[in-house]
């Protein structure tokens, strides 16, 4: 990975990054400002999806690539983000982005490094994902500095994706991902990708041969196989949900009625 440094965005320019949203504010709360170890290249993870409903693999993967992490590289991670997608994405069973936050923030509690950006999903139109890294290295180093260690120096974080395997699987499908984006991604970014069942990783990883060294497997020791589509699919079906996904996002469901039909996109949320 290329250190992510002051450098233009896709396409060569650096987009505008302020917030459709007035009251949008770039979370980092739980940002780690400081390394504990001052030899190692500071980390921030970023998973993008839909996260409709979120479930405890979207939590668990973090927790995966973390021991990675941690087990086998230079890097210290200091953060860690969900970045759901704008309504605008119009996938199939997407509620509504405010739902979407919201269980993302509730789920998120309780963990240590874990925060959710709403930026992307505040958008109207749909934002693509090189743009969205562009806007957390625009964040992190561009407007905070970057990282300092203990002697108050400072060091650029290095922003990667953190992604499932069927999502790298799309790099290589016709049509979904232009070449710049990809070469953007994959060369400035890099990517941290969760094995995942029915997923023919190394068929893509053949085809993306030049930028393969930015690319990270993380092997699911405890393998699971829970998806939202799953979890839609359950609730539709009025079967429990129970321990596969956080019981607030489970009572959250439930207050707003969401996956029990065709409605998910006009459920709104009570003021
Ligand atoms: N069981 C899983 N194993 C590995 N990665 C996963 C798993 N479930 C989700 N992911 C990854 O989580 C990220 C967010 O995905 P997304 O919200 O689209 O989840 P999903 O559960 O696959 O959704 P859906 O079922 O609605 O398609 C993606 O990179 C996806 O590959
Ligand atoms: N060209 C792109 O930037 C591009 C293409 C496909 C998916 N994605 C992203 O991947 C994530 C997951 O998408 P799916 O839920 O369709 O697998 C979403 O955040 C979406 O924005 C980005």
């Amino acid at each position: 990975m290329a250190g992510n440094g002051e450098q233009p965005g896709v396409n060569g320019h650096k987009p505008d990054f302020t917030s459709p949203d007035p009251s949008y504010k770039f979370p980092d709360h739980k940002l780690r400002t400081q390394l504990r170890d001052s030899s190692k290249t500071p980390l921030v993870l970023v998973a993008c999806g839909s996260f409709s409903p979120i479930t405890y693999l979207h939590l668990r993967m973090f927790e995966m690539a973390s021991d990675f992490v941690k087990a086998s590289l230079p890097f210290e991670l200091v953060g860690a983000y969900f970045s759901p997608v704008s309504d605008a994405y119009r996938k199939n069973g997407l509620a509504l982005a405010q739902h979407r936050i919201e269980m993302c923030k509730m789920a998120s509690e309780s963990a240590a490094q874990l925060m959710v950006d709403p930026w992307e999903a505040l958008i109207p139109e749909y934002t693509r994902t090189a743009t969205v890294l562009d806007h957390f290295d625009h964040e992190i180093n561009d407007v905070r500095g970057g990282i300092s260690t203990a002697d108050g120096t400072r060091k650029k974080a290095q922003i990667a994706l953190l992604a499932g395997a069927d999502l790298i699987e799309t790099f290589i499908s016709p049509g979904i991902w232009s070449d710049e984006d990809l070469s953007h991604i994959l060369v400035r970014y890099g990517a941290f990708v969760v094995e995942r069942s029915d997923t023919d990783l190394d068929q893509a990883l053949a085809q993306l041969k030049q930028t393969k060294e930015h690319i990270y497997i993380v092997r699911q020791l405890v393998k699971n196989d829970i998806s939202s589509t799953k979890v839609r699919d359950f609730i539709s079906k009025d079967m429990s949900i129970n321990y596969l996904i956080p019981p607030n996002v489970i009572s959250y469901i439930n207050q707003y009625d969401l996956y029990k039909g065709h409605h998910e996109m006009t459920s709104r949320v009570q003021s």
